[in-house]
């Protein structure tokens, strides 16, 4: 019963009893019917054998057989005779007419009266006694005896009727009450399921509403149609929905603008507005991918602001804001629409010229230098002159990928610093024949940098800010080239020309090897120590680096606990299936993952889940402009209240200074480095120092 639906039950509850009260009514109607045929039939055999014995008597009498017979075949003429007999006293037949089924004994049976004799199925049998009555003829005839036994009973009459008629009759009685119940039946089930329908009908239809709404339907309505108690539901079903998808439509428009709010932080610079390093670097590689595939070559400018900092120093933070934005703007007006610009952090610009070789990017390179040697930045009593440093590249087929671009761009902006500023510097990519002799003197340099040991590994070391988190000597392993005669390689570069001249994996080693060392070292004197080492793309891909780690690890007897493995946050995006396996691999052994360049798109949210570091790095973007800006505070808050979740330490980098370490502190950042940390130094130095002397830090 709890399966049917509420128009079944209503069915059965209206039907059922209906339909039992009618057949019990058409059963007592037929029965009643049935027996008033049978009580018919025996009254009229009773009445012809009452009428046809006294008609018999004086045929017997006088015996005149003719007459005698002549009453049975008048007897047949009855409907539903079938016989009919008159016998003597003794049972002896005087006359009979039609089929007779009476059995002899019978028939020679004495009457008193009349009577039913016999009944069978198909027929019925009566019979009375012919009995002589005194008349005032007697006398005449004088028949003896007669006086002395004037009841003398002188034969019988039997008349046999047939019950077919009966049973046709009986038999369409039944008929006509089966016809009564099955029409009071069918009405009565029409009527039922018209009941039904209009008390089910609007149940079901709320009901189908109601799930429709829960499934997210928040348009759902139903046709107000019904009356009564009915009608108030659909109404108010009806109102409930409306405030429903009001409310629904307006959280949802609010989610929308946060959402969009949210993209839109991830690819602008809260401070100018522009697009940030992460979308210019998503558009130079559309924009490389377009060239490679037959599209328009285009230009790179980076742009470093000269003198920027005496802005800052003179007149505080807020002013050098201001100076960035008008620059912004100035910059801007410059530009075609189709261009890009974009800030890619501090005071450095980056303008992607579409569609533009290399003479028209210099006439418009020259024109931003001089458009900002014209410039002045009026803070309240004090201007300010300033300028600006470009690096230009032009973008060819030569240029495989953005970093090249980067690299060569940064070269030149470094370049225009270093003739005097506030001019452009130019560099163009690597030809074939020159990438293969860059290459080999590349692969040279590295190869021997790491055999005569002529790669300085170098800590940048960490602090807790907050109480409860692990402490002890902290350090990101750093690396920098130093080779006689040539300006120091920095790190980022040596990584660059490592991955590109496929020897990531002797460097990543190299740090691997220093890092391990030292835990082992420290291990033994119960000295505590976390070495977080930066990995390359390329040490992600291959199974050998996780057999390396845990070889290198079971060689100096440790656990990998004090081993972080640092891995940018473009690289969980990349090779999330081998970064996944890779830190499982990792967790195994007891070593962390700290992922970098942390919060500055949406996606780095997801690789929490998949990849499940132990710390993150801040993206610097996020924390830049903390002092003054609310919405980096506001995503920060949101990082750090999703990271506690999941016991996630997030760190800030380039904390340069005493306030912004507070802010940090204040926040809730659980580490920070950078300049008011403490200064970077040779690993070995630190180790010594800081690790194995604990006389710093
Ligand atoms: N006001 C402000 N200052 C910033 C921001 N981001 C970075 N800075 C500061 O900008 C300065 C950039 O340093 P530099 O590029 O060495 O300064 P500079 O005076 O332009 O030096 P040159 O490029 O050698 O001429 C640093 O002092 C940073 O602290 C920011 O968003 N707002």
């Amino acid at each position: 019963m709890n399966n049917l639906t509420l128009r079944q039950r209503l069915l059965i509850l209206t039907l059922l009893p209906s339909a039992l009260i009618t057949t019990l009514l058409v059963l007592y109607f037929s029965m009643t019917g049935i027996n008033a045929i049978e009580d018919q039939l025996r009254g009229k055999g009773l009445a012809t054998v009452r009428y046809l014995a006294p008609v018999s008597e004086y045929g017997i009498i006088a015996g005149q057989m003719d007459g005698i017979y002549g009453l049975v075949q008048a007897a047949m003429q009855e409907p539903g005779v079938k016989a009919a007999i008159i016998v003597n006293p003794k049972g002896r037949t005087l006359a009979v007419s039609g089929r007779v089924s009476l059995p002899a004994e019978i028939i020679r049976q004495h009457l008193d009266k009349p009577a039913l004799v016999a009944e069978t199925e198909t027929w019925i049998a009566f019979g009375a006694p012919v009995i002589r009555t005194q008349s005032d003829s007697d006398p005449l005839f004088d028949i003896a005896g007669l006086d002395e036994n004037p009841q003398e009973t002188i034969g019988h009459v039997f008349i046999e009727l047939d019950k077919l008629d009966l049973i046709e009759r009986q038999r369409d009685l039944i008929l006509q009450g089966l016809i009564a119940v099955l029409t009071g039946l069918g009405l009565m089930g029409a009527l039922a399921i018209a009941m039904a329908d209009q008390l089910a009908k609007p149940l079901q239809r709320l009901t189908a509403a109601v799930r429709q709404m829960s499934a997210g339907h928040f348009g759902t309505r139903i046709p107000a149609s019904s009356s009564g108690e009915l009608r108030i539901l659909e109404d108010g079903f009806n109102d409930m929905a409306s405030h429903i998808e009001g409310a629904h439509q307006s959280m949802q428009s609010r989610i929308e603008e946060a959402t969009a709010q949210l993209v839109f932080q991830a690819r602008h610079d809260a401070l100018t507005g522009l697009v940030n390093r992460r979308e210019f670097e998503l558009r130079l590689d559309k924009a490389l991918a377009n060239v490679h595939a037959g599209g328009d070559e285009f230009s790179v400018l980076f742009i470093d602001l000269d003198r920027f900092k005496a802005v800052n120093d003179a007149c505080g933070h807020l002013a050098g804001d201001e100076l960035l934005r008008q620059i912004a703007l100035l910059l801007q007006g410059r530009l075609r629409e189709e261009d890009t610009l974009a800030r890619l952090g501090g005071d450095e610009f980056g303008i992607m010229l579409a569609n533009c070789g290399l003479i028209k990017a210099r006439q418009v390179a020259q024109d931003i230098c001089a458009l900002s040697a014209e410039y002045r930045f009026v803070w309240q009593d004090r201007i300010f002159a300033i300028g600006a440093s470009i690096g230009l590249t032009p973008v060819s087929r030569d240029v495989r990928e953005i970093q090249e671009i980067f690299a060569l761009s940064d070269a030149a902006c470094l370049r225009a610093k270093e003739l005097g500023r506030n001019q452009v510097c130019e560099m163009a990519p690597a030809t074939q024949t020159e990438r293969r002799r860059d290459r080999g003197n590349w692969a040279g340099r590295l190869a021997n940098a790491l055999s005569e040991g002529r790669l300085m590994i170098e800590a940048i070391p960490l602090r807790a800010l907050q109480p409860g988190v692990p402490g002890g000597p902290m350090a990101e392993l750093s690396a920098r080239l130093n080779e006689p005669g040539q300006a120091p390689v920095a790190l980022s570069a040596l990584i660059d020309a490592a991955e590109r001249y496929d020897m990531s994996s002797s460097f990543d080693q190299h740090f691997l090897d220093t890092a391990i060392r030292a835990l082992a070292r420290a291990n033994k004197q119960h000295m505590p120590m976390t070495c977080m080492v930066p990995l390359s793309r390329a040490s992600i891909s291959t199974p050998e680096t996780g057999d390396y780690i845990a070889a290198r690890l079971a060689e100096h007897a440790i656990q990998g606990e004090g081993l972080c493995l640092m891995f940018s946050e473009d690289v969980s995006t990349h090779q999330t299936s081998q970064l996944i396996e890779f830190s499982r691999r990792m967790r195994e052994l007891g070593c962390q993952i700290v992922l970098t360049e942390f919060g500055g798109a949406i996606s780095s949210f997801t690789q929490l889940r998949t990849v499940a570091p132990s710390h993150v790095r801040l993206s610097q973007s996020l924390t830049r402009d903390i002092g003054d800006g609310m919405t980096s505070t506001a995503l920060l808050r949101a990082i750090l209240e999703i990271t506690g979740e999941q016991q996630i330490f997030p760190i800030a980098e380039a904390v340069d200074d005493t306030p912004l370490l507070e802010h940090l502190h204040r926040l809730g950042i659980a580490y920070a480095r950078g300049k008011a940390v403490a200064p970077r130094e040779p690993f070995d130095a630190w180790f010594e120092g800081v690790v194995m002397r604990g006389s710093r830090g």
